[in-house]
């Protein structure tokens, strides 16, 4: 596989046994590229110069430019990095094992740990939203940004206000298991090279989220490495959509659109900054509803009924009292 002018081989990518598709790769100039991210629908933006001035984030830069602060690091024994909400642990007293370890450093100290990193070793990932105490240079690159492109997507699709932009620095090989976020994501590849599986709203059947009280909420429960097929018999009937994203490559990353994303192995480290934004007002509402919307209202109820009864164990029997004989 060829992307962004660099070829690929299977060892760079864990194989999984479903099909997938390409995302389309446009120009931001082609008309299909504005029509598509109207249409709530992934695709590749490969010239919009979005980041350019961040095109010299490497360590050595930010390392030098970055500024006295903390950044939240993740540590995993093996190559995930599946997402998990502390609060919702302590919210409904679980019984929960993180699958991570968190950890906060300084950068000088996370820059030193990459470059001494070695296959084999505990794999690191530094997740944290960008904010003012960078140093005066990553101000001015941030500032430069294209910010005149997105900000006219974001008033051509009524998004909300930009809520973050996340700075992400990851060992080769890292994965970030399959979930969905419920805001609208321009991800901007700026270092190294990473591989994005996508899967529509639609795929919610197949992709069995952990309940929306679970600290894993948004996450799939399905492992691709061994899926169950006997808990989650719907999984076997997947497809999806993938890009390999480089140095200037743009993803439009739909709102609840289903996302496992992998930091190519025996590659370089990768560094990825992200934009969030926030959904607009959903205006006029047309029958039947859309993929997206449905899983807004599966965990509306999901939410009212934690409310209602007080008692996570008691939601899943009661949909299933509600379910099994009477719609099934
Ligand atoms: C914590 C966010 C991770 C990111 C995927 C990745 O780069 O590993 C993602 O899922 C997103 O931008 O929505
Ligand atoms: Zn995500």
């Amino acid at each position: 596989m060829s992307e962004n002018g660099k070829t690929f081989e299977e060892s760079h990518f864990h194989l999984y046994d479903f099909p997938t598709v390409s995302i389309p790769r446009l120009s931001h100039l082609n008309p299909d590229t504005d029509r598509l991210i109207s249409e709530m629908k992934p695709v590749v933006l490969t010239d919009t110069e979005l980041v350019a001035s961040a095109q010299k984030w490497n360590l050595d830069y930010l390392e030098k430019n970055i500024g006295p602060g903390s950044y939240t690091v993740y540590l995993s024994n093996n190559k995930k990095f599946k997402y998990f909400d502390e609060s919702k642990i302590r919210e409904h007293n679980l019984n929960f094992t993180p699958p991570t370890e968190r950890i906060e450093m300084k950068f000088w100290d996370f820059a030193e740990r990459l470059r001494n990193w070695k296959d084999g070793e505990k794999r690191m990932y530094l997740q944290q939203p960008l904010n003012d105490t960078v140093g005066k240079n990553m101000v001015d690159d941030f500032l430069s940004f294209n910010w005149n492109w997105i900000a006219r997507q974001k008033k051509e699709n009524n998004w909300g206000p930009l809520t973050s932009n996340l700075l992400l620095i990851s060992t080769p090989g890292n994965i970030t298991p399959v979930h969905y976020d419920e805001q609208e994501n321009f991800f901007a590849q700026i270092h190294g090279y990473k591989r994005f599986i996508l899967f529509s709203p639609d795929c919610y059947d197949k992709l069995y989220p952990h309940p929306v009280w679970h600290p894993h909420d948004r996450q799939s429960q399905v492992d691709f490495d061994v899926p169950q097929y006997d808990k989650f018999p719907k999984f076997h009937d997947i497809s999806g959509q993938e890009a390999v994203l480089g140095p200037g490559d743009v993803l439009y990353l739909p709102m609840y659109w289903w996302h496992h994303v992998e930091t190519v192995q025996h590659g370089d480290y990768a560094v990825s900054l992200n934009f969030w934004y926030k959904s607009g007002p959903s205006g006029k509402i047309t029958y039947p509803l859309q993929g997206f919307q449905k899983m807004a209202v599966m965990r509306n109820i999901e939410k009212m009924l934690v409310e209602t009864l007080k008692d996570v164990n008691e939601v899943g029997p009661l949909l299933q009292a509600l379910v099994e004989g009477r719609y099934t």
